[in-house]
């Protein structure tokens, strides 16, 4: 991914679920299709798993972006990997396991992502930042679409990317969790590059215009990166 591009993966938790190939095709300039399982184990939410995936992969060329708020994830990612998913990204609160898993992923020739929740420190990504090709820093508690963004994660991002530049490493730094144009010029100054958007993108009416509007603010930030 280049530095300086700015790119937007519309989530799909907040699309009409009863027309989704319809809500897919409206997407036009999104880079992923963010696609959050939930388990109600997790997160105290329920969505889609494996067979959905398998579903949108049908219904769109779009990059599925597959962010899995699961205990389960080393039992799981295999059914993801197997749907069809380009990212998969797992959380480091739900496994023992995180280099493994991330090793696994790659190895089927997905991109491997690690999730961080509000409350975990950014240093707990040490032992792992060099085996990622993604970190997803939650910017809400996870589990819902439509919640008001902490600002206290603009912080954990500035550590993200000097942790990235003294190691000399460049995952994708991905936010997500009540991101829109208002939020997206200070997480991309922060150091983010994919930005998800549920209810700022679908619920707009004109989810072009709704992306780039995000894009547009996100790359507005680039210029006051300090
Ligand atoms: O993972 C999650 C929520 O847990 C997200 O991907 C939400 O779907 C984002 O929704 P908005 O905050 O953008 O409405
Ligand atoms: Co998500």
């Amino acid at each position: 991914m280049l530095e300086n591009n700015v790119q937007v993966a519309p989530s799909i938790l907040s699309a009409d679920l009863g027309h989704l190939a319809d809500e897919l095709a409206s997407i036009e300039g999104a880079v992923y299709v963010h696609f959050d399982a939930m388990d109600g184990h997790f997160v105290p939410n329920l969505t889609f798993g494996p067979g959905v995936l398998a579903a949108v992969k049908e219904a769109t060329q779009i990059p599925v972006d597959a962010h899995l708020m699961i205990s389960n994830p080393d039992q799981m990612v295999p059914e993801y990997l197997a749907a069809g998913a380009d990212i998969v990204t797992f959380h480091y609160e739900a496994t023992a396991h995180a280099n493994r898993l991330a090793s696994l992923i790659r190895e089927k020739g997905a991109k491997a992502g690690i999730a961080i929740n509000p409350g975990t420190p950014v240093s707990a990504l040490d032992a792992i930042i060099e085996d990622v090709d993604l970190v997803l820093v939650m910017t809400v508690n996870p589990g819902f679409g439509g919640q008001k963004f902490i600002p206290g994660s603009l912080r954990k991002l500035r550590q993200l990317k000097a942790m990235c530049d003294e190691r000399r490493v460049s995952p994708i730094i991905e936010v997500d969790g009540g991101i829109s144009p208002a939020t997206a010029g200070d997480v991309c100054a922060a150091g983010a590059r994919l930005l998800v958007a549920g209810s700022a993108v679908f619920g707009k009416e004109n989810r072009a215009e709704a992306i780039r509007k995000i894009t547009e603010a996100g790359e507005a930030g680039l210029t006051r990166r300090a």
